[in-house]
């Protein structure tokens, strides 16, 4: 499992850390960290030009100390600085290590092969300053690699917002701990390849992250195993309440994921049989309404649904729900806030900023704070889909999920569908909400590339990125092969 925190934890942490530590210990140590990082990049350090982009904090501090180990290597380092000051002490090692300030910033850039964004880390407020943009742009247009200190300059570390212009880095050398803003979008982005330098914050840190990433152990540990003991019965019957006269494929398409979810049976409810069981002829089927289709321990209501009535009906019953698409817009929020048993929404950010009567750039820009928000709000586990997808519970204090796997190419239509039938199947196998939704994203994410990189059927473990378009069908045919990766352990997200 990856966890990151707060600025506040981080910085009580490093408080209770330093006063064990002799004098600028820990600097040393992020400096040393992230010179190794860079040497690694640079491949032969001896002669490389390297280019400091020095703020007024700490962070600016950290650049200066990592160029001094450049410059002693044999780097040709020099700093060009953005604040009204920069670390004395920092900049006196760079000086005597034989790194100098840069006469002329935009030429010392232009010839750069490094450039390491000291700007701010998480002292950084708001986006650049005026002055430090066009400094950035030249970096960026330099062709170097742009190597982030702690965090891109200008991105907001707890929450992953970027106001403004933010640095744009190939790759992101943090310390101690990774922040919300490098694990969430639009932030993620600005960072690159990450890297976590220890420190030495292990055990200071809260009990509880504000986010944590599942990797392939964490869900492994989460997904059902069938005993000697099951039966269809025992192992869950998820009902799947989906698809319309104008909207079949939604139907299939959830039926698809729920088969792969590792619940006995699924039992489809609605117009939408026909083509279930052309598909699919292991399915239950029943004509609607949901609550004369038998018993289920789990129900997913929505895709596809157009008005088709059912979402009161479904609500009413003791058993997890998972409200997905239309079920989303017809639902009575007072309703999902009396369930005594638990509700999982998912939507996207449309639907999400339709929940929370605001708008839909407001939801992408902080969706740390919407996951957030839309849990209290309906009391409900929510799972908000997109560029990066977070799970939040509805009780204060438990980290957020956010989910590693997944492929810009998964913005497919249908794609949605197969996640909630996945999803609620996983639920009906006894999965809490949250790991339901978290270990579904993370198939989900995992099953897309498989199939982005080399079609359905493809062996071997999944590839870091999709290459190719994918149809959500696609997507649930790969389920299996990404449950089997998950279970072979070893990888991550
Ligand atoms: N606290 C510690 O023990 C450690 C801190 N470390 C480094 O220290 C950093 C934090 O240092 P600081 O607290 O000094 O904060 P930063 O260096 O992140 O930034 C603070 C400075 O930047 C200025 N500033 C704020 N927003 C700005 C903006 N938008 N544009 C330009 N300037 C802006 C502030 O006026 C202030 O002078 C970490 O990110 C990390 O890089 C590491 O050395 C590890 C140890
Ligand atoms: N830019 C993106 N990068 C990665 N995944 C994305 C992106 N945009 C959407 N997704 C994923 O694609 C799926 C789309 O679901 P949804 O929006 O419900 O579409 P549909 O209703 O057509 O099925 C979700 O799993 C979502 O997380
Ligand atoms: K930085």
């Amino acid at each position: 499992m990856r966890t990151a925190y707060r600025v506040q934890d981080v910085r009580a942490a490093e408080a209770a850390l330093m006063a064990r530590l002799p004098e600028g210990a820990l600097m040393r140590r992020a400096a040393a960290g992230l010179a190794a990082a860079c040497a690694g990049l640079l491949g032969r350090v001896y002669g490389a030009r390297v280019v400091l982009l020095v703020g007024s904090g700490d962070n600016g501090g950290d650049a200066l100390y990592a160029g001094a180990r450049l410059a002693r290597r044999g780097a040709g380092v020099s700093a060009v600085a953005l604040g009204g000051r920069v670390h004395e002490a920092g900049l006196a090692a760079l000086l005597a290590a034989g790194g100098r300030v840069a006469a002329d910033p935009h030429a010392a850039l232009a010839r750069a092969d490094l450039v390491l964004d000291g700007i701010t880390g998480i002292g950084g407020r708001g986006g650049l300053r005026p002055e430090a943009v066009p400094v950035v742009r030249a970096a960026r247009e330099s062709g170097a690699v742009v190597v982030a200190v702690d965090l891109p300059s200008g991105v907001d570390a707890d929450t992953g917002a970027v106001e403004g212009e933010a640095v744009r880095a190939d790759a992101t050398v943090t310390f101690g701990a990774y922040k919300p803003g490098l694990l969430v979008d639009p932030a993620r982005a600005y960072a690159g390849a990450v890297r976590l330098v220890d420190i030495g914050l292990g055990g200071l840190l809260p009990a509880a992250a504000e986010l944590e990433a599942l990797q392939h152990a964490d869900v492994a540990r989460l997904l059902p195993v069938p005993g000697a003991e099951s039966d269809k019965y025992r192992r869950g019957v998820v009902g799947v309440v989906a698809g319309s006269a104008r909207y079949p494929g939604a139907a299939v398409l959830a039926v698809a994921g729920a088969l792969r979810g590792g619940a006995g049976a699924v039992r489809y409810v609605g117009p939408a049989g026909g083509a279930v069981l052309a598909r699919y002829p292991e399915t239950l089927v029943h004509p609607g309404p949901p609550g004369g289709a038998g018993r289920v321990q789990a129900w997913v209501i929505g895709p596809g649904l157009g008005d088709t009535p059912g979402v009161d009906d479904v609500l009413a019953s003791d058993a997890p729900v998972l409200v997905d698409a239309d079920g989303l817009r017809l639902l009575d929020p007072a309703a999902v806030r009396a369930r005594p048993a638990p509700t999982l929404l998912t939507p996207h950010a449309g639907e999400a900023a339709a929940l929370l009567g605001t708008a839909r750039d407001e939801v992408e820009a902080r969706r740390l704070e919407a996951v957030r928000e839309l849990a209290g709000r309906y009391g409900a586990t929510v799972l908000l889909k997109g560029s990066t997808t977070l799970v939040a519970d509805p009780s204060p204090g438990v980290p957020v999920r956010v989910n590693p796997t997944g492929t810009p190419w998964l913005a497919t239509a249908g794609s949605g569908d197969v996640l909630s039938g996945l999803t609620g199947s996983l639920l009906a196998a006894g999965l809490a909400p949250r790991d339901a939704a978290s270990a579904g994203a993370y198939l989900h994410g995992l099953a897309a590339r498989r199939a982005a990189a080399r079609g359905a059927h493809g062996a071997g473990p999944a590839p870091a990125a999709g290459a190719a378009p994918l149809t959500a069908h696609e997507v649930a045919e790969a389920l299996p092969g990404a449950w089997r990766d998950v279970q072979g352990g070893g990888g991550r997200g």
